[in-house]
């Protein structure tokens, strides 16, 4: 394989990456070229809003070809387009050959939640102090346990789980937005035998429901429309925008008496949350990590 690598102005990232695509590139990356120094820029974007920008003051665009030849043809092409002033080509070069099941592998190491309960990949030993483990490989679905927002919610049912028997701490649990099903599987490890997951995203279902097979755990996988009823324990890691617009259909979920646990919001989100969800329900700051909070209830 070879990489084609730009630097490209923000307002031409469009269209050289679009143009990439029509040249037959196999992948095209955009990243902050100025990453990792003072002049990085954090851009977060969320589903079904339009991107904060196109992509940063000075991008780093990378395209793969599978053939020197493609990649150098690329570059001729569009260096004489209108739409390349502005842009520079970095360079072309080869990607070395590596074995990239065991790169990647490498990169996931087991998670330690608390001092004894851990998210460990399959091709992991166990670590000795994991008393609760789940074990679980990245996949498709959203959740390896490395992000902070799914870490706080780990957290929050390791408190809770902690509290006294489990299937009565957390009664019927709902994770609603369950991706790899972390949550769900999470809640089970804690004694929760009574749980539905669900997703928007048929990938995320499969992966919830292979994921908890793997590990022993018994519970319903589907679409949004399997959430039926009203649950003890409420998990929800999703993002603002959707949490907002989510706040009836959640806060009905919720038994009198059960919990509403949030997650997938910046500490500068709290305040909007607060108030969406404040004709059912009064949100507090729970936890934070990293920029992100967990955001909890009572009904
Ligand atoms: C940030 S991931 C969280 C995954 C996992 N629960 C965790 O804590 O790591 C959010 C998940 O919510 C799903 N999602 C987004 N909007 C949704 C919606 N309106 N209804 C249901 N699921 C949604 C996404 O497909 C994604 O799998």
């Amino acid at each position: 394989m070879f990489e084609l690598i730009l630097m490209c102005p923000e307002d031409r990232i469009e269209s050289v990456s679009d143009a990439l695509d029509a040249l037959d590139a196999l992948s095209v990356s955009v990243e902050d070229a100025d990453a990792q120094t003072d002049a990085e820029q954090a851009l977060f974007g969320e589903p079904g809003m339009p991107p904060p920008k196109d992509g940063w003051q000075r991008s780093r665009v990378v395209a793969l070809f599978p053939t020197r030849e493609a990649a150098a043809e690329a570059q001729q092409l569009l260096s004489v387009q209108d739409f390349f002033e502005g842009c520079q080509v970095l360079g072309l070069a080869e990607v070395a050959e590596q074995d990239w099941v065991r790169l990647t592998q490498s990169q996931f190491a087991p998670v330690d939640i608390t001092p004894d309960f851990w998210i460990v990949p399959t091709w992991h030993e166990l670590p000795a102090q994991a008393v609760r483990s789940i074990r679980l490989d990245p996949g498709l679905a959203f959740g390896t346990g490395t992000h902070p927002t799914t870490r706080m919610c780990l957290r929050w049912i390791a408190r809770k789980g902690g509290t006294g028997e489990g299937a009565a701490v957390f009664g019927r649990v709902l994770d609603y937005g369950c991706g790899s099903g972390i949550l769900a599987i999470g809640a089970a490890k804690f004694g929760a035998t009574d749980i539905d997951a669900v997703d928007i995203d048929t990938a995320a279902v499969e992966s919830t429901a292979l994921n908890a097979e793997a590990n022993g755990v018994q519970l319903r996988a589907g679409l949004p429309d399997k959430a039926s009823g009203q649950y003890q324990t409420v998990l929800a890691n999703i993002l603002a925008t959707p949490l907002r617009v989510l706040a009836p259909l959640l806060c009905n979920h919720v038994a009198p008496g059960g919990h509403l646990v949030l997650a997938g919001i910046l500490a500068r989100q709290a305040d909007e949350l607060k108030e969406a969800y404040a004709p059912w329900v009064q949100l507090e700051v729970a936890d934070s990590e990293d920029g992100w909070i967990l955001m909890t209830a009572s009904r």
